[in-house]
């Protein structure tokens, strides 16, 4: 009889949460508990509702809170080995600091826990968080071991300091993002809107594996008439699952992965559309989604069998 006992996978999640809806921690947790993830979430904040409803209450973690509750608990006292961290968003500049080097000294003294990284500063040109992290994440990129970072469009432009409006824009950044920060071994942008694809109504999503190829790829996704929060929460925690879980024998390229995350991903906000235009009635114009429907999602989030959203393209760089 071969046995199917295996350990389960641990992750400590570190972001934001929501009391209502789905974004940080809320985005990230169920999906990969419901992919057999064990979960220690570590909320950064609490919030009443997202910050793209026109108010919210609630409160922030303090630095020594947060550092209390890492290193001295679950680091120091608990001693828990865990295969992956996934940090988002952190309240301040100290805060980010001290968590990002607690952080990443774990991740130096041992190969076996690997960081994914989602740098949360903003979107469409919109800094959510103090100009300073800026500097703080390109400090931290340059200094310590990284196995996936996910910055969106406007996240990937403060990074390298260069916009991004073309494919050949973009080529360029991945060039520069992999000079000024060599120890980040993988890197993934979404969403981004490039010239060449804008007639076609598509996002690119690109991908860079440092020790795989001199090439970057990219895949094509139509575009949902919607805006969504917690998409790129849901995606990170997605690629995580991915790259890292424990469903597979084999492990999948940074390729192969992503294309598979964008089938899961661009199916639960498809879904959360549909059922968004069920209640609402039909929309013309793009409409403004709230709150992603995970739980009406469980059965994608499920399955065992995840199919690709396509072929990549590549690029030579
Ligand atoms: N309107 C949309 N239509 C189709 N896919 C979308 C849409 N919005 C988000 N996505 C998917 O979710 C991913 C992450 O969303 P994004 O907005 O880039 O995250 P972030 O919250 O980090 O800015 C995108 O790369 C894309 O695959
Ligand atoms: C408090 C809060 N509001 C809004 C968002 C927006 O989420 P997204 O950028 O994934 O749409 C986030 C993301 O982490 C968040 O933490």
């Amino acid at each position: 009889m071969t046995s199917t006992l295996h350990t389960t996978k641990k992750v400590l999640s570190i972001q934001s949460h929501v009391i209502h809806g789905y974004v940080g921690n809320k985005a990230a947790t169920f999906p990969l508990q419901y992919r057999g993830w064990d979960v220690d979430v570590l909320n950064t904040v609490q919030f009443s509702n997202h910050s793209g409803y026109a108010h919210f209450t609630g409160f922030k973690c303090s630095t020594e809170e947060l550092v209390d509750i890492v290193e001295k608990g679950l680091i120091g006292s608990l001693r828990i080995k865990y295969d992956a961290v996934l940090s988002g968003y952190l309240p301040n500049v100290q805060a980010l600091q001290k968590v990002a080097g607690i952080v990443g000294q774990l991740c130096e003294g041992s190969e076996n826990v690997k960081w994914i990284l989602d740098p949360v500063l903003g979107d469409n040109g919109r800094l959510y968080v103090d100009r300073e992290c800026v500097a703080v994440y390109q400090d931290i990129l340059q200094n310590f071991k990284i196995f996936l970072a996910t910055p969106n469009q406007f996240e990937m432009e403060l990074l390298v300091g260069m916009s991004i409006r073309t494919l050949d824009d973009a080529k360029q950044a991945f060039k520069l993002f992999h000079k000024k920060y060599p120890r980040v071994s993988r890197i993934v942008v979404t969403s981004l809107e490039l010239s060449e694809f804008l007639s076609n109504d598509t996002y690119v999503v690109a991908g860079f594996d440092c020790s795989a190829s001199e090439e970057i790829f990219f895949y094509e996704i139509p575009k949902i008439n919607a805006k969504f929060s917690g998409s790129g929460d849901l995606i990170s925690a997605m690629l995580t699952d991915s790259l890292l879980g424990d469903r597979r024998c084999t492990q999948l390229s940074l390729s192969a992965s992503l294309g598979q995350v964008l089938w899961l991903v661009t199916s639960i906000l498809q879904k959360t559309y549909d059922l968004n235009i069920a209640e609402r009635g039909p929309q013309d114009s793009t409409i403004d989604i709230k709150d992603l429907k995970l739980i009406q999602c469980r059965d994608i989030l499920k399955q065992d069998f995840i199919p690709s959203i396509g072929k990549p393209k590549t690029i030579k760089i």
